[in-house]
């Protein structure tokens, strides 16, 4: 294990470390920061909630000159909710060195960003497409910019927003440093990443599989008009702190938002049509509890760290594997345990081996849960809270009304009519979810699906320990598929 101070950072970082309890660097950390210091460029590849803001972060506060007012460090992510993350653990780490971060994102009020800039923050967190519109309206200069980030780098230079990036770093000086950090980095993208750099330093921290290991991985196969009733029950089973629901389009997360909160529960949606303060408000009711399930397309995908998410669902599972990795890395960060349920129509399951041989890890398989496993997953709910009530309260002054219930009925039946009124009831609301078209299965390789190990057993007890738009533009017409995906999110 390595300690900050023996990578070279310097103090005032030392004690924002302090102050946020990081007290040994994670892998990716220790092995990419004195690079960074020493002014390589750096492609940096971890697996998910294990650090790597800070390990972009860290080198970049440290070169910073806090004297200097002007833009000196330029971050590019991609989705709003993200670049805000971002600055924000920049400016904690930063707590103590007099420099400021700035988000800046679409679908927020242009004149209280220019006016932000004026103020002459240091580092910049920016989405690429309203960093673009300062560009061109000579509002921000990134001319002085000596380190550009780009977190989920492969994201970042995939079809949707190579153009994009191509233009922006053009824009930067040529000896700058650049820093290149996500937990996927498909070769090709790595091979575009090369021709952006000088010489950079590739870390890629070992790791057998491109999942986290404190993330269980499972999948149901499970036929498209089944599903919705599949995930109530699964709910129901496990309570999540928690839980992302992930599915393909706006139009599915609305619709799949609308029956869970038909169904009882607090259910919130998120996608790229929903206007920037709401897409706000409900990260933040999620964040702080007061919303359980986040419904969301791949807008929430990537980079966000949430702590409490004990439970993502792939409502619907993604095209790409790098996908997957990243939504089901929303849980299991920073050492915690998480679950991943993937729901998989018959017609997907060759779809499922093309992650399993890409992320190496395997899911095991869960039949589905039926409605009276539900109904007991619920009731264990109760049960806990009656263990808890047992262990914890002062239970004497109920002892005479509880002898009395016992007069005139016998024990079980005073249990069972306690349990039955703390327990939720199930709706059974009908709901209706518009079909998709099925994922389009490439490199099928179906002879070892049919022989898939099963894992019938794990419906209770299911429970862990937990422990968090795009460029702001709808741009049309390209007519690419990446470019079509990530409008529809
Ligand atoms: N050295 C450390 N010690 C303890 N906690 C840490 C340390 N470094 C980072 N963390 C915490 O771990 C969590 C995950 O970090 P971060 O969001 O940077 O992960 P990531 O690798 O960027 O994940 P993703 O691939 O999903 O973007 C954050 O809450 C962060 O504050
Ligand atoms: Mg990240």
């Amino acid at each position: 294990m390595t300690k900050f101070n023996e990578l070279g950072v310097s103090a005032p970082i030392m004690k924002a470390l302090e102050e946020m309890g990081f007290e040994e660097a994670t892998p990716i950390q220790a092995e990419t920061i004195p690079y960074a210091l020493e002014g390589n460029d750096v492609i940096g590849q971890a697996q998910t909630g294990t650090g790597k803001t800070a390990a972009f972060g860290i080198p970049l506060i440290n070169k910073v000159n806090p004297k200097l007012r002007k833009v000196q460090g330029l971050i590019v992510a991609p989705t709003r909710e993200l670049a805000i993350q971002v600055a924000e653990e920049i400016n904690r780490l930063a707590k103590f060195k007099r420099i400021r971060a700035l988000a800046i994102f679409g679908g927020s009020p242009m004149d209280r960003q220019i006016r932000a800039l004026k103020d002459g923050p240091q580092i910049v967190v920016a989405t690429p497409g309203r960093l673009m519109d300062h560009m061109r309206r000579k509002t921000i200069r990134i001319d002085e910019v000596h380190t550009a980030v780009l977190d989920e780098a492969d994201e970042m230079l995939n079809m949707g927003f190579i153009d994009d990036i191509r233009e922006i770093l053009k824009g930067i000086p040529e000896d700058r440093q650049t820093l290149l950090f996500s937990a996927t980095m498909p070769k090709e993208i790595r091979n575009i990443a090369t021709t952006l750099m000088k010489e950079p330093k590739e870390v890629k921290v070992k790791a057998k599989e491109m999942t986290v290991e404190n993330i269980d991985q499972y999948f149901i196969e499970i036929p498209e008009k089944f599903k919705f009733d599949t995930l109530n029950n699964h709910l129901d089973i496990n309570s999540p702190e928690l839980a992302i629901v992930f599915a393909r389009t706006k139009k599915r997360v609305d619709e799949i938002t609308e029956g869970l909160q038909a169904r009882g529960y607090r259910a919130e949606g998120i996608h790229g049509d929903l206007t920037q303060g709401k897409r706000m408000s409900v990260l933040n009711k999620f964040k702080q509890g007061r919303v359980d399930v986040l419904v969301a397309t791949d807008v929430a995908a990537r980079g966000l760290d949430i702590s409490g998410v004990t439970h993502v669902y792939n409502f619907d599972i993604p095209q790409d594997p790098e996908s997957y990795v990243h939504r089901i890395g929303r849980t299991g960060r920073a050492g915690k345990t998480g679950e991943a349920i993937s729901f998989i129509t018959p017609r997907e399951m060759a779809h499922l081996s093309l992650i399993e041989k890409t992320t190496k890890s395997k899911m095991k398989r869960l039949t589905p849960p039926t409605n009276q496993d539900a109904q007991r997953g619920q009731q264990q709910v109760t049960i806990d809270k009656m263990k808890k009530a047992i262990d914890q309260k002062d239970l004497k002054p109920y002892f005479d009304a509880a002898k009395e219930l016992l007069d005139d009925h016998d024990s079980v039946t005073v249990i069972a009519a306690a349990i039955s009124m703390m327990t939720k009831e199930r709706r059974d609301t009908p709901v209706r979810i518009s079909s998709a078209a099925p994922i389009s299965v490439k490199k099928a390789k179906s002879s070892k699906d049919n022989n898939r190990r099963s894992n019938n057993k794990r419906y209770y007890g299911g429970r862990s320990q937990g422990g968090r738009n795009q460029g702001g533009r709808n741009r049309k017409g390209k007519g690419n598929f990446q470019r079509k995906r990530r409008d529809d999110r």
